[in-house]
């Protein structure tokens, strides 16, 4: 396989390279709302803060089939249904916010409904979405408290004369001071590692009809649902029947063995070459200096394996890696040792390994945000938008934006987990 290299960003020789991304680092809905001003400027109606959708209610398409929107790189259907329900979210609440400021022009409207939106997925993905991927009770307080803090509310009134550490988790980090631990911020190449996660990625979806549950006869393998193919699924089926697919299907595990196959063949359009995006996911490691298994264990203070039966206790995966990497544990990418490693945590979707890098990441994509720390006020939000971010989960974000499964969406305390199909 040929594959370009990553371009490189040099800082004088001293200091390691870093790979400058496109989209901005922050946690500011940009692959929804674009990265710069020319993106969305073009996404936007202009008319009482909205985004533009078609008249079916969705995103419109463009000339390259694609969705139009911030970011559609590495298109398919999952992201497709997401910017959908997000863009239909922004739309909301303007529709909010302009009833109860009717004096407030297009501009002030978008500018208000985005920080609103923005932070309401950015609490979603801190209190459900990872918990979800992480279901264990000491994480989920843990995820709680990044958000709304452990103070009860009869305390939180104490004056704040902790240290930054106490603070965030006394008060949450949301609406405290921003910490930045003497580092510029960026999401590190180690978390752009760990979230490696093609191995989710289902096989094939087959649609479901959110009245009964049973399945269609519409079936898409991932050649037919990525890129263009976002389009047959999202339109060739009711909008509601996608998201209700979407909710009661489990993902794929990320374990050793699980990479879908069609991934391995990659028919990307516009790259000159087929990619073997499990090939991709190591050698990308490999080439932008990520360390492997072990020393990447070593710089998070995790005892390293000293042989391969330390990585895992399932003797098949064990094998798998001796296959490879014969008796050389350090050699073992992160990639590989992070899908083989156990036991893990119950609960957890993924390895320890890979945990202590998410969150990390996890903290300070909200530490470093002044619209997360010390601007998130009424001044800016509004105290309605404030409120309408604490009232809301992604259950509600669904139901009221795609009403047809207001039903389904409650049977579960938690929209990320498997939505209960009736029998
Ligand atoms: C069918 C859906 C998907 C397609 C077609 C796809 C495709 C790709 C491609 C082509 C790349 C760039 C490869 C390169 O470095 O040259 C990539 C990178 C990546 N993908 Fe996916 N992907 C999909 C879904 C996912 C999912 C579900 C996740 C995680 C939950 C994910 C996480 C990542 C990460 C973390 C990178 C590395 C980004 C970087 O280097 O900055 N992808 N993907």
């Amino acid at each position: 396989m040929t594959l370009r290299r990553t371009v490189k960003e040099t800082w004088g020789t001293s200091r390691p390279a870093t790979y400058t991304n496109i989209n901005t680092h922050w946690w500011d809905l940009s692959q929804v709302y674009g990265s710069d001003e020319a993106v969305h400027t073009t996404l936007r109606s202009g008319v009482d803060g909205k985004m533009i959708v078609a008249a079916d209610g969705l995103l419109p398409v463009g000339p390259d089939g694609l969705d139009v929107t911030g970011f559609n790189d590495n298109w398919w259907a999952g992201l497709s249904l997401m910017h959908n329900i997000w863009t239909k979210e922004h739309n909301l609440v303007c529709d909010m916010f302009k009833k109860s400021n009717p004096t407030w022009i297009d501009q002030e409207i978008f500018d208000h409904a985005r920080l609103v939106t923005t932070a309401l997925n950015a609490k979603i993905h801190t209190v459900e979405w990872t918990p979800a991927l992480l279901a264990d009770d000491i994480l989920q307080t843990a995820m709680d408290a990044n958000w709304y803090g452990i103070a009860p509310a009869w305390l939180r009134n104490i004056p704040d004369i902790f240290s930054q550490q106490i603070a965030e988790v006394w008060y949450g980090i949301v609406g405290g001071q921003p910490d930045f631990s003497g580092v510029a911020f960026a999401h590190s190449e180690e978390f752009v590692s760990v979230y490696r996660m093609h191995s989710l990625l289902r096989d094939n979806i087959t649609i479901r009809s959110h009245v009964d549950g049973q399945y269609t006869a519409n079936s898409y393998n991932i050649s037919e649902y990525t890129f263009r193919g976002a389009q047959s699924v999202i339109r060739g089926n009711k909008f509601s029947d996608v998201v209700y697919t979407f909710g009661t299907d489990n993902p794929g595990a990320l374990i050793l063995g699980n990479y879908p196959a069609e991934m391995m063949s990659l028919n990307k359009p516009g790259a000159p070459y087929i990619l073997d995006m499990a090939a991709v996911d190591v050698l990308r490691d490999r080439e932008r200096g990520v360390p492997r298994y072990n020393k990447f264990r070593r710089l998070f203070s995790l005892i390293p394996a000293q042989t391969m039966d330390d990585i895992s206790d399932d003797p098949a995966s064990v094998a798998a890696l001796r296959a490879i990497y014969g008796d050389d544990v350090e050699s073992v990418d992160l990639l590989t040792g992070g899908l083989a490693e156990s036991p893990r945590a119950t609960g957890f979707a993924f390895s320890n390994t890979q945990f202590q890098a998410f969150i990390l990441a996890a903290s300070r994509r909200l530490m470093t945000d002044r619209f997360f720390t010390t601007d998130y006020t009424a001044e800016f939000y509004t105290q309605e938008g404030l409120d309408y971010i604490s009232n809301s989960d992604f259950r509600a974000v669904i139901g009221r934006n795609v009403p047809e499964l207001n039903a389904s969406v409650y049977t579960v305390d938690n929209a990320f987990k498997p939505w209960v199909v009736p029998s």
